[in-house]
This record gives C-alpha cells, structure tokens and sequence, in this order.
C-alpha cells in the first residue's frame, strides 16, 4: 500500500477557530499558517492545551465555529461520509473489549467508509490489510482478537487502522506513548513517510525529542493557542519550554544535529527530589 498519491490533496486553513466543551471555550480563535500536504506536522503543548480537542475538530468529533478548510472542503461542515473519504483519525487507545481479530478491525474501517480508488472485492480489502499489518511489523497479528493484545500492540492495530483508508489528512493522537523504543521509531518514520507520499499528517506528541527528529514543523500550543511553530530547530528554545512548561531545559543538537531537549530540574523545584 501507500505509493505516492496520485494527487496531493489541497492545504488545511485554520481561520478563527473556537472549539471546545459545553460552552467552555478550549480553542480560541485559533488560526494556523496553511498546513500543506506533504508534512508531518507535531502538535506539542503541556496537558489540557488543546491538542487532542484540535484533533477531535477536524475529525468532526468537537464542534467548532469559525472556518476549517482542507483540500477545498469545509470541514466544520462536510457530511460524515465526505470527512471519512479524506480524514483518519486514530485515538489515544482503542477500547480494550473488542473480540474482533486485528485484521477483521481493519476490514471493518474499510467497510465504514469508500476510499478511492475503492476495495473491489474481499480479496483486496485483505490484501490492502494485510499490507498495512507488514509496512507497520505486525502481520503476526493479523487473527489475534483485538481484546487479547498488549497496550502498545493495541496502539500499533490503531494505527493501521487509521491508515488503511490511506486518508489524504492522517490525525494521530499520542501514537507512540505506548510502545518501546524500536516501535516508536517504526511508528514516526512511517506517519513522516506517509506525509512524503502526498498526504498531511498530523501527530500529537509529549516526547519533544522524537517530535523534532521526525515532523518536519512543530506547532507548539498552550491554553488553546499557539505559542510557536515552525522548524523543530527553530520552534523549539529554552526560554519558550521554561514559558509553557516550566521547566529548566537545555535544547542541543544531537550527534546527526536534531535538537534534542534535555530537562535538567523544573523550574518551581516540585517534586525536587525525583526531578534532579
Ligand atoms: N470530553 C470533554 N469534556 C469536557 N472537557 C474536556 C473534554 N475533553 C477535554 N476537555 C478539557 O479540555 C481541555 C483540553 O483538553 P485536551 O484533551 O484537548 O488537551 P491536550 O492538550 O490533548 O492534553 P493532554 O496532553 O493531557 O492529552 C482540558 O482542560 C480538558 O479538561
């Protein structure tokens, strides 16, 4: 699966957005740079920023006001099956009582909504499946039920999922905080080659390091709104991880020249005695 598109789908435009819960505003009057395909974008931030709720608006889960375009449609107002044919989401974690096997998971998101070109026959639908299983290692899981799988293995099933549809805009919500360190390079390398071939992918991430080794910008939200974006290199300073996160911290190029962050202490001393 997943050569290059035929055609990359047209910017996501993030104009005045306010979103959130029960008329409590987490967004407000967001509005981004366009976001192109082509990109992996991470959204990074402290917890409770806002990140998973932008996510949850363009994938049509949280209301919205204000205008969210992609690829020349207006997400805050497509049709559910209009948003499914463009926009994956995957979620934090699939729920843990699904008796169905990994690869039957994968048939059934293919069956809730078209994609193009469109799975023919039951044939295609388990070959594209099973592609996606081997591209993300975890073709041996194929006929395991969904319930009988670790927690990172669970993640790694939702993440085929999400990408089985070969969505032009792929959301991805924490998809690494569950897996050991090989997984979570497997999983970034291929949400950044996925954004090579043509689509926009976008992933929520707390580890600042992996973030700026493999999105090729960063948008950094706080208190639903933007406190910088940018090239990992440039978004990513000291004094701005001291602001948002009050922590001391050092950013360095890493041997191969990412940034990498380093925390030396928090900047209030909490928790003095484990942070230091
Ligand atoms: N379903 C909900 N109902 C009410 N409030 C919610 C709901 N989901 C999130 N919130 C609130 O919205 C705010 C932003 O939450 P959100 O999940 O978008 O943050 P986040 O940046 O993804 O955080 P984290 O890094 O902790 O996952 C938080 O204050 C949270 O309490």
């Amino acid at each position: 699966m997943s050569a290059p598109r035929d055609r990359s789908a047209g910017p996501l435009e993030i104009r005045g957005l306010t979103a959130g819960y029960r008329h409590r505003p987490v967004l407000h009057d967001l509005t981004l740079p366009l976001l192109h395909a082509g990109q992996h974008i991470a959204l990074v931030g402290p917890n409770g920023a806002g990140k998973s709720t932008l996510l949850r608006v363009l994938a049509g889960l949280v209301e919205g006001r204000g205008s969210v375009r992609f690829d020349g449609f207006d997400l805050l107002r497509v049709s559910a099956m209009q948003r499914a044919q463009r926009v994956a989401f995957m979620p934090q974690s699939l729920p843990q009582d699904v008796t169905l096997s990994v690869l039957d998971g994968l048939l059934g998101a293919l069956k809730a909504s078209p994609m193009s070109p469109p799975v023919e026959t039951m044939e295609d639908a388990q070959q594209r499946g099973i592609a996606v299983l081997e591209r993300i290692g975890i073709a041996h899981l194929a006929l395991q039920p969904l319930q009988h799988l670790s927690g990172g293995e669970r993640q790694l099933a939702g993440l085929a999922q999400a990408i089985v549809r070969e969505p032009a805009m792929l959301l991805l919500d924490e998809p690494t905080s569950a897996l050991d360190l090989r997984h979570q390079v497997t999983v970034m390398s291929l949400a950044r080659a996925l954004a090579h071939e043509g689509r926009l992918v976008i992933s929520v991430l707390h580890d600042l390091t992996l973030a700026a080794r493999w999105a090729d910008q960063l948008i950094v939200l706080d208190g639903g709104r933007v406190q910088a974006m940018g090239a990992p290199t440039a978004a990513l300073t000291s004094t701005l991880l001291s602001r948002i996160y009050g922590v001391d911290a050092r950013v360095e190029p890493c041997s191969f020249g990412y940034p990498q962050v380093i925390v030396d202490g928090t900047r209030d001393r909490v928790g003095e005695g484990d942070a230091r």
